[in-house]
């Protein structure tokens, strides 16, 4: 197993309140001392009604405690990535399979949307099973309120490095969302180093806004290299910025590498949305970001093609389809 880490202190993972009176502007600061030192932070205040996180807590702990074949009526699709995820898909070399299985939702487009006509990867609609209608209900009006929060963050990330308000918005009108259902089992404590819930990564898209249960287990890696469990408070989302941010930004603002470990001897649940702009979106080196002296480190990218490519390195479908052992 990997030696446990120390918890992170308080002044470590800034904590921004989006109710607090100061304005957009004091808040928009926050949070760039927060992702130039370490790219995590969690965000209270939110609006998001606790019923909601709750319920849909509710629905996945109910979902994952079905039997793997009733589960693997929801198998996921490979082009439109939707659905029930074993254990064994998600898998990235040099790591074990990843210790956890999820519910993959996207943003549900109609069949006659023109992206889903033209077989684009990752467009379509959601997957719902109809024999456990609940699952829907709950994961729904969630989804709603995380594009609505996304869009204040996007906001306030366009704020705090000196664009106008709208500008990440204005990219994301059918942005490549996915909101995921996880649950990690827990680690035996003789796994070996190698096997994680998640392994280290960074978030491929532009923002993810993290859910996660009491029970620990995210582990984020500081500038200095250090590994620390990141805490859980209460009615907080974790907020961190994802690959293109280190592009936007030319490391200003740095995807932090994290894995999670479930030590606990108990199952974990967490719900992470990830937020990328739409596919077509070109990014690049944004002026405001360039010091003096320094040239674009990254060359310029197609956020949708960056997507279908780590995408693609990670999962393995031929696991999915393989039998579950007896
Ligand atoms: O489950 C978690 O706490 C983190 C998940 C995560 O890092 C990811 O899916 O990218
Ligand atoms: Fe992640």
């Amino acid at each position: 197993m990997i030696p446990s880490v120390r918890a992170a202190s308080a002044d470590e993972v800034p904590v921004l309140d989006l109710s607090a009176p100061d304005g957009e502007q004091a808040l928009a600061t926050r949070l760039r001392e927060a992702c130039l030192s370490l790219g995590f932070f969690y965000v209270a205040g939110h609006g998001v009604p606790r019923t909601l996180t709750e319920n849909i807590f509710a629905a996945s702990r109910r979902y994952f405690a079905l039997p793997e074949e009733d589960k693997r009526q929801d198998l996921i699709d490979e082009r439109f990535r939707r659905g029930y995820m074993p254990i064994g898909v998600s898998h990235k070399a040099p790591w074990r399979p990843d210790l956890k299985e999820s519910y993959e939702v996207s943003l549900d487009l109609p069949p006659d949307d023109p992206d889903v006509i033209a077989g684009r990867f990752l467009h379509g609609p959601n997957r719902w099973p109809a024999r456990h209608p609940w699952l829907q209900a709950a994961v729904d009006p969630y989804l709603a309120a995380m594009l609505e929060l996304g869009e204040r963050l996007m906001r306030l990330f366009a704020l705090s490095l000196d664009l106008e308000p709208e500008f990440f918005v204005s990219l994301a009108k059918k942005p490549t969302m996915h909101l995921r259902l996880f649950h990690y089992p827990p680690q035996p404590p003789q796994s070996p180093d190698d096997q994680f819930g998640i392994p280290p990564h960074s978030d491929l898209g532009m923002l993810t806004i993290l859910n996660q249960d009491p029970i620990g287990g995210l582990e984020v890696r500081r500038r200095d290299g250090e590994w620390i469990a990141a805490p859980w408070i209460e009615d907080t989302f974790v907020v961190n910025v994802g690959d293109l941010f280190s592009v936007w930004t030319n490391d200003l603002y740095v995807s932090t590498p994290h894995r999670v470990v479930n030590r606990t001897g108990r199952e974990r649940y967490s719900i992470p949305t990830f937020f990328s702009p739409d596919f077509d979106t070109s990014v690049s080196c944004l002026p405001t970001c360039l010091r003096e002296g320094e040239t674009p480190r990254y060359a310029p990218m197609r956020s949708g093609a960056y997507l279908e490519e780590r995408l693609r390195a990670g999962h393995r479908f031929d696991e999915a389809r393989r039998a579950p052992a007896a």
